[in-house]
């Protein structure tokens, strides 16, 4: 697998602190597997780090990626390290999802305001009217069908700027993924898991929650072979039905859509497990769907996210997107997207 003549690898990621946490990650395991070869960071702002103040659904695809992919392009770096879950379904002209990493815990967790300390253990524990900061209209639709007494409001910024925001300002509790806090090493800050798995959760994660992406230049095979190192099959593959999903059902706008998948044993043979929803922006109705199958290929996993989506538009999705689309022709809900 080493090359035989040493090089640099320049690699692209943003500069908040969790992505160079997880760039840092990435590149230590790249080193270890090529002690040969020098690695270089290379960090950046995106438009959703420099624009803080338009809704992020307005801000459309890309808004944290589209920079480095022109980095990439221009060769002035060879991979970017992305949150999985804010790379766009369908990748720029010669850029491809090269390698997905091991996952870490992607599920949603809430997380208390500090001036509620011991306070509270769950959201069913908050009184009526509580503010629940989260600006993804995928958590927000989902609980309040669950929890109609709460209030859902914005909050920007990265893990730091958000828990800030939540121990300082009016918010009782937070949303966020446990992946960050995780990886910030802030998991002492979890109060509650909100998968399906979980009393009073039920809220299926963003596609891709937890998991990385390595981008690079279409055909770059000594890229593809040197991250072969740092590549985790069984979450690339639930990674890849998740993301099929998404791309069926998106037909040109985005939408507020939950994922959960795992792999099961059933009849002595391991298969994959993959359940989503679809739901309105105001959270009254939803529609959800499940399909278990062995998995053995990219292609394979492809092929079951796109039923599961066909098979969610056919009985009732569609006409949740087909709202959704005309309220964004109107100019009333623009492009959702995951924060
Ligand atoms: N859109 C922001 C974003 N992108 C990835 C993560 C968390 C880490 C991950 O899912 O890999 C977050 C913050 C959050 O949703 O709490």
């Amino acid at each position: 697998m080493s090359s035989p003549k040493p090089f640099t690898v320049r690699i692209g990621t943003r500069r908040s602190a969790l992505a160079l946490r997880q760039t840092d990650l990435i590149m230590e395991a790249l080193k270890r597997a090529h002690p040969h070869l020098t690695f270089e960071v290379h960090a950046m702002a995106t438009m959703g780090d420099r624009d803080k103040t338009t809704p992020l659904p307005a801000l459309g695809k890309g808004l944290w990626t589209s920079e480095l992919e022109a980095k990439l392009a221009s060769r002035e770096v060879d991979v970017i390290v992305h949150c999985l879950k804010d790379m766009p379904t369908t990748l720029p002209e010669g850029m491809v999802l090269g390698v997905v990493t091991e996952r870490e815990d992607p599920r949603d967790v809430v997380v208390f305001s500090a001036r509620h300390a011991g306070r509270y253990e769950r959201l069913a524990d908050l009184p009526d009217g509580a503010i629940i900061g989260t600006s993804s209209v995928r958590r927000a639709a989902q609980l309040r069908r669950r929890y109609p007494r709460l209030v859902f409001r914005d909050v920007r910024g990265n893990i730091e700027t958000r828990l800030r925001k939540c121990d300082e300002e009016d918010y009782d509790a937070i949303i966020l993924a446990a992946a960050g806090l995780l990886r910030m090493n802030y998991g002492e800050r979890i109060a509650q898991f909100l998968d399906s798995g979980t009393e009073g959760g039920g809220l299926l994660h963003a596609v891709g929650q937890g998991a990385l992406g390595l981008e690079v230049r279409e055909g770059d095979q000594t890229m593809l072979e040197l991250l072969e190192a740092v590549r985790h099959v069984p979450t690339e593959i639930a990674c890849y039905a998740e993301r099929s999903v998404m791309r069926t059902l998106e037909g040109g706008c985005s939408v507020p859509i939950g994922v959960e998948t795992a792999w099961v044993e059933e009849d002595g043979k391991k298969k994959l497990r993959l359940r989503a929803v679809v739901v309105s922006l105001d959270g009254n109705s939803a529609v959800d769907g499940e399909s278990v199958q062995e998995v053995t290929s990219l292609r394979e996993a492809e092929d079951m996210g796109k039923r599961l989506a066909e098979k969610l538009a056919s009985i009732g999705a569609q006409k949740i997107l087909d709202e959704i689309n005309k309220g964004r022709e109107s100019g009333a809900a623009l492009k959702v997207s995951d924060a």
